[in-house]
């Protein structure tokens, strides 16, 4: 499928599916064309400075107060923090990919949370999900109002049908959907999986490239964008939600992705993971992570991310006399990591395509005895690292894990031992 696309994060982007849809030089003018309610959609406070601010204006065929009454919606998978856990361990955690739904199960049903962190209700913290779908939406329609969802497919591409226009997204791209869009997950070439992560906190940014300067890492332009499109569809439907940590359902007699024409910076976007322009060392030592941060949601203190989502992307290594796979390590920061494809330089083996890794405050963790013994003595000529694509959650605050994931068949018991048969190399006699 063709879809046209708008280009530019965080710019004012405007889109119409019908001619002269969108109202000129107002936002609510008394009588609106063909018909159209005018709906604000805030993301943001009013109030949020204006470099910060989130907000887009909607036309629709109908506003969203026409929704039935909500009740709950009994989906056990998808939890909230603060999760209240029996098993937090300081312990390493791997996890194999997850297993796969066998009744159909559509995005929404096959969400299953791995960890969460701070409190959705003070929009502190974020969670961590693994998706899984065997069918696309398509009576059912969703939002969250807990948090902004950043998707990171890992098997197949997934089709979204929102209220700002549809995107396609394929394993190696990313979505982001803000907090209170409603959108359709449909599935295009299979059943899909992936992970997700639920950022309760600011908006994910674009980080500063400080003396980097004025280009590299995520360029603004790569963003994209949906175009205005809609559905004119009535019946009976269901619209979804989660609030306050709760799953609940409405009766729907009509679409709710009915949007003719929008205005406004909130909206879903994605991002080609390919397009990072990665910095690197040209001289020696391996550098912070934080040198392939695509996006940020900071936190109240300075340099201390609510979340940083972080990529691994195939790039060349050239630093001379260094041991060039990350360090070992112990962080303030928690990392969750998953990989999307191929191998990832600090674990060749038992950290696969679609599988997952914690390590949380303070845990410590890094390259795995094999990779240690070859990379401490292998010749140092600039070696390309081809068809990988690993990526990290990394939070401030400490993932606790749900009893589903530690007590899933994919959690491995032998992780650590990846690091028990490092050797005591120590030799006083010798320098
Ligand atoms: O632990 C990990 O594998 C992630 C990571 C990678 C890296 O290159 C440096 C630090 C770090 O935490
Ligand atoms: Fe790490």
């Amino acid at each position: 499928m063709s879809l046209t696309y708008l280009t530019g994060f965080n710019n004012e982007h405007e889109s119409q599916a019908l001619p002269n849809a969108l109202p000129q030089g107002q936002f609510s003018p008394q009588q609106c064309s063909y018909g159209l309610y005018a709906e604000q959609f805030n993301s943001t406070a009013f109030t949020a400075p204006r470099a910060q601010n989130r907000r887009t204006w909607l036309y629709r065929i109908r506003p969203s107060a026409l929704v039935g009454k909500f009740q709950p919606w009994p989906q056990s998978q998808w939890q909230t923090a603060p999760i209240r856990s029996q098993g937090v361990t300081p312990d390493p955690l791997r996890w194999d990919p997850l297993p796969e739904p066998t009744a159909p199960t559509h995005f929404i049903e096959g969400m299953q949370t791995v960890a969460a962190n701070g409190d959705a209700a003070t929009q502190v913290g974020v969670a961590t999900h693994y998706y899984h779908a065997n069918r696309s939406m398509e009576d059912e329609y969703f939002y969250n109002a807990d948090g902004e969802l950043l998707i990171v497919p890992q098997q197949n591409a997934l089709l979204a049908h929102t209220e700002m226009g549809r995107l396609q997204v394929q394993p190696g791209e990313i979505l982001v959907i803000p907090r209170g869009v409603k959108f359709q997950i449909k599935l295009v070439d299979g059943p899909i999986r992936g992970y997700v992560c639920e950022n309760y906190g600011a908006p994910l940014q674009l980080p500063e490239r400080g003396p980097v300067g004025a280009n590299g890492y995520a360029n603004d332009r790569d963003f994209l964008y949906p175009s205005a499109w809609f559905e004119e569809r009535e019946g009976d439907f269901k619209l979804l939600c989660k609030f306050a940590g709760t799953l609940f359902q409405a009766d729907i007699k009509h679409s709710p992705l009915d949007v003719v024409a929008w205005v406004g910076r909130s909206a879903p976007y994605k991002y080609d993971l390919s397009r990072f322009n990665a910095m690197n060392t040209v001289t020696y030592d391996h550098p912070d992570p934080s040198i392939f941060t695509v996006l940020t949601s900071p936190s109240d203190s300075e340099g201390t991310a609510n979340l940083d989502f972080v990529i691994f992307p195939p790039r060349w290594m050239v630093a001379e006399h260094t041991f060039r796979p990350p360090w070992y390590h112990r962080n303030l920061m928690s990392e969750f990591m998953g990989l999307i494809e191929g191998v990832y330089d600090a674990k060749e083996k038992g950290f696969v395509p679609g599988g997952m890794s914690l390590h949380n405050c303070m845990t410590p963790h890094g390259p795995e005895a094999d990779v240690f013994e070859k990379a401490s003595n292998a010749e140092l000529a600039p070696q390309r690292y081809q068809d990988t694509m690993a990526f990290m959650f990394e939070s401030r605050y400490p993932f606790i894990p749900t009893d589903n994931a530690l007590s899933s068949t994919a959690l491995q018991s032998d992780y650590a031992h990846c690091w028990h048969n490092l050797p005591k190399l120590f030799n006083s006699t010798q320098r």
